[in-house]
């Protein structure tokens, strides 16, 4: 009996011999791969197994961007080959890498490592999922941001930007350095809700705790993605269940997912007792209790466009996952207007001209809100400045769908066809992109006639992707320049800006980066407030 089970424990001990060599083996040859795949290009040599290259990288998060473009600029500023633990990654940064990766509809797919942390604050929206949910969902949310609504949303964008302007200009004192980004928080989230969601405020359910909660909980929600992007290992799920994030993050869950369910229900209910009054009148179109109080049709927003027809393209925890990302991207918008304020701040001729050019068109009577919108011209290419200089989705990611030949690559032995092979993630670092001095001369210099038309004709078209590019660009683009024209506008006629403490030079702001850029201390400007109240034409 001894004999027979020494016996049988040397077989077993030989046969897991057997199968680690052969698994050390595969693991050898699979890594040997992706070496060799990824030889042409520069990048850390030393990738250790489960790290990476990780060792690279490791330090104060405070510093993470200036460590990032250090290495980028010891590794030639075109690509840099790097290990996110088990996975091999290209960073990329020229126009014409960039057109052949976005533009392709083989490429969509968001890596999870990456898109799975970040789902916690956006939520399992299109901006995270993939494959055939992604398109899905891209069809049904499309029409809530047609031109034709962006038309009604002007008048919104218009209307909600003078009252924060006007708040902001009545809470701060004139002369005092402040922090422009907590202002623009509720502004973004409010306008969302009414152009979106169709939900005006003003309601118990919304309003209160239940938002001061939700603020709180998406904030937190934030905060827990920075503190994985500092800590990597974090970014592997099985790590991040085992720490205290994780309990964290469920809680912020909770609050958000609550909230947004609330959002829906006032939202069904609105839609029910609309239906019910149109029965009651005997109205088969909507009628004028569907314009809202500027007389715009309340029609087609996204909620009403998924809850209010009769198919269930998406299912009722979709939605929820939608109303999530819809509130959370909200912050891109408030980030962008933060480092606007501060460009204002920075450069009086600038802002200046600006403010010429918004009481030109004030000036103007009977123009429809969109079309003051339009008009501002410089105001755009402001806009555009800034968004190049400071994208605050610097970087995005994406995973080769299938094998991808890039053309005239610049290797290490000369510029030569690449082909990378299908599996590799890709990390698209448009901050430099914006900064490549063949498109971009004497980058670091803001000057908003760079996207005058006659400056653009021949300069890449993918030297400038604040809003990504492709399939899977940002649907909120239009939406986006539109609200933050209207805000720009708002806050020219109201107030003067300048520079607030620690943002008295462009060449010292503190850049840096957790899911997006932000200024170290904060964006800090000071304002004066203008004598103006001669805009009533704006207003509807
Ligand atoms: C200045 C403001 C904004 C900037 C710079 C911006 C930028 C971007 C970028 C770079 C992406 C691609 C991200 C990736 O591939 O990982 C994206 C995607 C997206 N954005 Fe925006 N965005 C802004 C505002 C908005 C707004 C206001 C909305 C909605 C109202 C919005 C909705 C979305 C959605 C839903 C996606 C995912 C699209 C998809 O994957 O199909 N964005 N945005």
């Amino acid at each position: 009996m001894g004999l027979v089970s020494e016996a049988l424990w040397g077989c077993a001990a030989c046969s897991l011999a057997v199968w680690l060599a052969l698994a050390l083996a595969r693991y050898v040859r699979w890594r040997l791969y992706w070496h060799r795949a990824l030889s042409p290009f520069p990048g850390p040599r030393v990738s250790l197994p489960l790290l990476g290259t990780l060792l690279y990288i490791v330090g104060p998060m405070s510093t993470v961007l200036r460590r990032g473009l250090r290495l980028m600029e010891g590794y030639g500023n075109e690509y840099i080959t790097f290990w996110l633990g088990e996975r091999p990654w290209l960073h990329i940064i020229r126009p014409e890498d960039v057109e052949g990766l976005l533009s392709s509809s083989k490429h969509l797919h968001k890596p999870d490592i990456v898109y799975g942390p970040v789902s916690g604050f956006f939520g399992r929206g299109l901006i995270t999922i993939n494959g055939d949910a992604w398109r899905r969902h891209r069809r049904v949310l499309t029409p809530a941001f047609h031109f034709a609504v962006l038309e009604r949303y002007s008048g919104i964008f218009t209307r909600r930007a003078e009252a924060f302007a006007k708040g902001l200009a009545s809470v701060e004192a004139e002369g005092r350095s402040f922090d422009f980004m907590p202002h623009i928080g509720a502004f973004v989230t409010d306008t969302v809700m009414e152009t979106a969601f169709g939900l005006v405020g003003g309601d118990e359910d919304l309003e209160g705790k239940e938002k001061a909660d939700f603020i709180q909980a998406t904030d937190r929600a934030f905060q827990i993605i920075a503190g994985r992007v500092i800590q990597p290992w974090l970014m592997v799920e099985s790590l991040f269940r085992l720490s205290p994030y994780a309990a964290q993050q469920r809680q912020a869950d909770k609050v958000i997912n609550q909230y947004a369910s609330r959002v829906i229900d006032k939202k069904r209910r609105q839609i029910i007792e609309r239906k019910r009054n149109q029965l009651d009148s005997g109205a088969e179109q909507e009628n004028d209790d569907d314009k809202d109080d500027i007389g715009i049709r309340k029609k087609l927003t996204f909620l009403d466009l998924v809850l209010g027809q009769d198919t269930d393209a998406l299912s009722d925890q979709e939605v929820l996952e939608e109303v999530r990302t819809l509130i959370a991207v909200q912050q891109t918008s408030a980030s962008t207007l933060s480092f606007a304020a501060v460009c204002l701040a920075l450069h009086p001729e600038a802002q200046r001209l600006a403010r010429e050019e918004v009481l030109a068109v004030d000036a103007v009577e009977g123009l429809e809100p969109l079309e003051r919108l339009n008009r501002l011209k410089y105001v755009e290419r402001f806009l555009k400045e800034v968004l190049r200089l400071y994208p605050i989705t610097a970087i995005f990611s994406r995973t080769l769908g299938e094998d991808h030949v890039l053309h005239n690559a610049k290797t290490k032995t000369g510029t030569r066809s690449v082909t990378l092979p299908a599996g590799l993630g890709i990390t698209f670092f448009v901050y430099q992109t914006h900064r490549d001095p063949r498109h971009w001369p004497e980058p670091e210099r803001f000057d908003p006639d760079r996207f005058l038309p006659e400056q653009c004709a021949g300069r890449h078209p993918y030297a400038y992707v604040p809003f990504s590019a492709g399939p899977r660009n940002c649907i909120g683009q239009r939406y986006a320049m539109l609200q933050m024209k209207a805000v720009l506008a708002a806050l020219l006629r109201t107030v003067e800006l300048s520079p607030g403490k620690g943002c008295e030079r462009q060449d010292k702001l503190d850049i840096n980066i957790n899911t997006f850029l932000y200024i170290k201390g904060g964006f800090n400007v000071r304002l004066r407030k203008l004598d103006t109240d001669r805009h009533g034409c704006w207003q509807r």
